[in-house]
């Protein structure tokens, strides 16, 4: 009997892609799901290479050779316990289960806990790049079981996505690095997916802009340093028409954005550990605002938008791409600090000259802007912030003016920037040596006893703020 050299369990979206780019390397692989449909797809797409789909969980794993490398691609929860459940008792020592759903790095820690007390390999594996990225080469963010890495890295090389003929997959770290650091990439995501939806909010509504210039704007946005998959399909997006109406698309979507939960788990992880994201929540919670349709729309009858108008249109585009690029930077800049303080707290080891590096391909945040990252990190791997990269301070030097006149102007039109202004509020307060904090810690003493620390002598102190002074 045939046996192959992987496995893939769960043939949607993501699995059936990332089998048919490992049969395009001539890996000999299989795969498995629930759904016929699924597996009739399978073969249909992979009639011309040697791709076979199996319908019997059991014959699967018989077809494997051993040591058995199992991925699975299945919706992210209870699914994957399910999955290897199943899988277990017909699994043997030395075999290993990859994981490469959406996971949440909590549950991935204590699969690897649990299966750690088998002689099954396990290790939970990021990936990012849709269903082109899958089928043509994506990001992968393999962290966990070293000694199952080693098995599966020439596979992993051979389909991820190349810049500048290296692979954008390497081992992140130990436990769940791998999931947490697909996570923190998500949350990087929705940043600048609500940037780019701020920017076209203010095209459309200050600048009076219709679909084909809000177009040609990210589309020579594109061009320049803001080369990045995001902004390329979003420039896209305001050309396709519908093939019902013939209208363009974009003006016929419900503006109610719907979500599957990395972007509010970044969120929560980022509150647990007290390290602040202001630009990533904003985008989490603008998602569950624009949910809000129907008081949305009764409020928009009770409050009246300011009349307001642009005096300089030119000048005021070339803001707002100084202002886009601002955002962006600091989009990346949140999610990184986010990364250092984890790899600290959850003893990650993560190397963030490298991570940045296999962002640079395969990936949906892939951009331009991460080559500077990559360098800044390189420069100085212990960088506690990519604010203190001489050449990211530069680039942000030259935005200040443009991103300060688009908040103002948005703010003085009525338009929603949640992301915008939060990527501003957060640099100006990282760039403030002297916060208003100390009332804070006044307050808090004054009313709960919570003490403070001074300026002029070390040690705790209390107050009795009540006694005349
Ligand atoms: N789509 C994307 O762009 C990306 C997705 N991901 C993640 O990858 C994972 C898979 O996503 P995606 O491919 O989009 O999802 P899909 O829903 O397209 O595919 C999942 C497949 O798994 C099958 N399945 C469900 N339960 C089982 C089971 N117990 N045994 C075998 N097969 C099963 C499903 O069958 P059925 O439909 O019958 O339930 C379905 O065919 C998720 O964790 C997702 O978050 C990661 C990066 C990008
Ligand atoms: O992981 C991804 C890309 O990297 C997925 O596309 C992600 O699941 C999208 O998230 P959401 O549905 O919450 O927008």
């Amino acid at each position: 009997m045939k046996k192959y050299t992987l496995g893939m369990i769960g043939l949607g979206t993501m699995g059936r892609n990332l089998l048919l780019n490992m049969a395009d390397h001539g890996f000999d692989v299989t795969g498995y799901d629930k759904d016929p449909k699924m597996l009739a797809k399978l073969e249909e797409d992979g009639k011309e290479k040697n791709l076979k789909g199996h319908a019997s969980l059991e014959e699967f794993v018989q077809s494997l050779e051993l040591p058995r490398r199992i991925v699975l691609l299945v919706p992210a929860g209870p699914i994957v316990d399910s999955v290897i459940a199943e899988l277990q008792p017909l699994l043997e020592a030395g075999d290993m289960i990859i994981d490469s759903g959406n996971s949440h790095f909590t549950d991935t820690s204590r699969r690897a806990e649990d299966l750690s007390k088998t002689n099954i390999h396990f290790f939970g594996m990021g990936i990012s790049g849709g269903e082109e990225g899958a089928r043509f080469g994506p990001s992968m963010m393999p962290g966990g079981d070293k000694e199952a890495y080693s098995a599966m890295k020439e596979i992993l090389e051979a389909v991820s996505a190349k810049v500048n003929g290296e692979p954008c997959v390497t081992y992140i770290g130990p436990g769940a690095a791998g999931h947490f650091v697909k996570m923190v990439h998500n949350g990087i995501e929705y940043a600048m997916m609500q940037l780019l939806a701020e920017g076209y909010d203010i095209m459309k509504n200050s600048l009076g802009y219709n679909n084909e210039q809000i177009e040609e704007t990210f589309k020579s946005w594109n061009a320049g340093r803001m080369k990045s998959f995001l902004m390329e399909v979003t420039a896209d997006v305001f050309k396709f028409k519908d093939e019902k109406t013939g209208k363009l698309l974009i003006d016929l979507i419900k503006d109610e954005a719907k979500s599957k939960g990395t972007g509010k788990w970044t969120s929560q992880v980022s509150m647990d550990l007290y390290l602040p994201i202001p630009t990533i929540n904003e985008a989490v919670s603008t998602r569950d605002l624009s949910k809000l349709k129907k008081l949305r729309v009764a409020l928009a009858k009770a409050f009246e938008k300011p009349e307001a108008k642009i005096e300089n249109p030119e000048q005021f585009i070339v803001d707002l791409e100084n202002a886009m690029y601002f955002a962006m930077i600091v989009s990346y800049a949140q999610g990184l600090h986010l990364l250092t303080q984890a790899s600290e707290s959850y003893k990650y080891e993560l190397k963030l000259d490298e991570i940045a590096k296999i962002w640079r391909g395969g990936c949906i945040i892939r951009a331009e802007l991460l080559q500077d990252i990559y360098a800044a990190y390189q420069a100085k791997p212990e960088l506690e912030h990519l604010f203190e990269d001489k050449n990211i301070q530069q680039k942000i030097a030259g935005t200040l003016s443009g991103i300060r006149n688009v908040c103002s102007t948005a703010i003085n039109h009525g338009i929603g920037i949640p992301a915008f202004a939060s990527a501003l509020t957060y640099f100006d307060s990282l760039r403030t040596a002297n916060l208003p904090s100390n009332l804070t810690q006044a307050q808090r003493d004054f009313f709960g006893a919570h003490t403070f620390e001074r300026t002029d002598e070390e040690g705790i102190f209390h107050a009795n703020w009540n006694a005349e002074n």
